[in-house]
């Protein structure tokens, strides 16, 4: 697949232009961007009001997501999973454990989720082959889904998985299927159910909870094992979930300066986590030896997971 980006700033807050599927196998994007114009079910990227069986599923997913993603849920996960005490292993065995999971909220995916990662990763690496900083990125983004597994007492698919947003404060109407948080009990919290919430203006995204999943664990994995990823990737490790902000522009009065510049990277990190989603497999042994090298470079042997 082709993905172009021509300029780094030419991209960032650039809309995409919506065209149907049918229409065009590729659709070009503001910013210079080429990206295909229907997922592997023929449909457009991230459309959930589709009416299809794999759709019902999402929106049941994010049914359970946003009634029990609470201010108190997150605080305790945080705690509980922050101890990193459950196992030692590599960023590759992690990989691998990831073979048998499929992401129950993605209306575009229904690959085994190793395949997904070496499509990330692939892809950025063909259109910036100087990054490898961004490439290792792309590979371990959605490690924290192994939460999934027996080994981290097997969360359910709504604590793991999906689009993420801030606790605390308001639900923005731009999360995807924003009315079943009407049935989350921080809804109607006074203390939780204001623009601003517990935060203050530019408090800095440091400061904000974020609804539990993959993202934030695979963040503290990341940082609490020492990796030498720069910011930005820890940054897109944490936020590539989180389209409210880096899709929608909401949330944007909780960030502040370094968050702005981070957000430059997730934005273009996103087209390919999104866009490289195919039914194409990549040849994993033989990208594997370059992955290693990575692996070796940026993070120590075994990690406290
Ligand atoms: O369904 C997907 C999937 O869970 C991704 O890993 C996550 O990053 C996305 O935000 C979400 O929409
Ligand atoms: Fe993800
Ligand atoms: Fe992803």
């Amino acid at each position: 697949m082709t993905i172009l980006v021509e300029q780094l700033d030419s991209e960032i807050g650039a809309e995409e232009k919506k065209v149907p599927a049918e229409e065009t196998d590729l659709v070009l994007l503001d910013g210079g961007f080429v990206v295909p114009g229907a997922n592997s079910f023929g449909q457009t990227f991230r459309d959930y009001e589709v009416d299809s069986a794999r759709q019902k599923g999402v929106e049941e997913f994010y049914r359970t997501n946003h009634i029990n993603q609470t201010y108190d849920f997150v605080k305790m996960m945080r705690e509980e999973y922050g101890k990193l005490n459950r196992v030692e292993m590599s960023i590759w065995e992690c990989c691998e454990l990831l073979n048998e999971f499929v992401d129950e909220s993605d209306p575009d995916l229904d690959e085994p989720q190793i395949e997904h990662l070496l499509q990330t990763a692939e892809a950025i690496r063909k259109d910036y082959p100087n990054e490898d900083w961004l490439h290792l990125t792309g590979l371990v983004h959605d490690l924290g889904k192994v939460l999934l597994h027996p080994i981290f007492g097997q969360l359910p698919q709504w604590a793991v998985v999906g689009d993420t947003y801030p606790v605390g404060c308001a639900f923005d109407e731009s999360v995807v299927h924003h009315k079943y948080f009407e049935e989350n009990p921080d809804y109607n919290n006074p203390a939780y159910n204001t623009k601003y919430g517990v935060y203050s203006e530019n408090c800095g995204l440091n400061n904000v909870m974020m609804s539990w999943g993959h993202d934030d664990y695979m963040y503290m994995v990341a940082k609490e094992n020492n990796t030498t990823l720069p910011s930005a990737g820890l940054f897109i490790i944490r936020y590539h979930s989180f389209y409210a902000l880096h899709r929608a522009g909401a949330y944007k009065h909780l960030m502040n300066e370094e968050d702005i510049e981070n957000l430059k990277w997730l934005k273009i990190f996103n087209k390919y986590d999104l866009y490289s989603k195919s039914k194409v497999r990549i040849d994993v042994e033989k990208v594997k030896p370059y992955y290693l090298s990575l692996i070796e470079k940026y993070f120590p042997a075994k990690l406290s997971w």
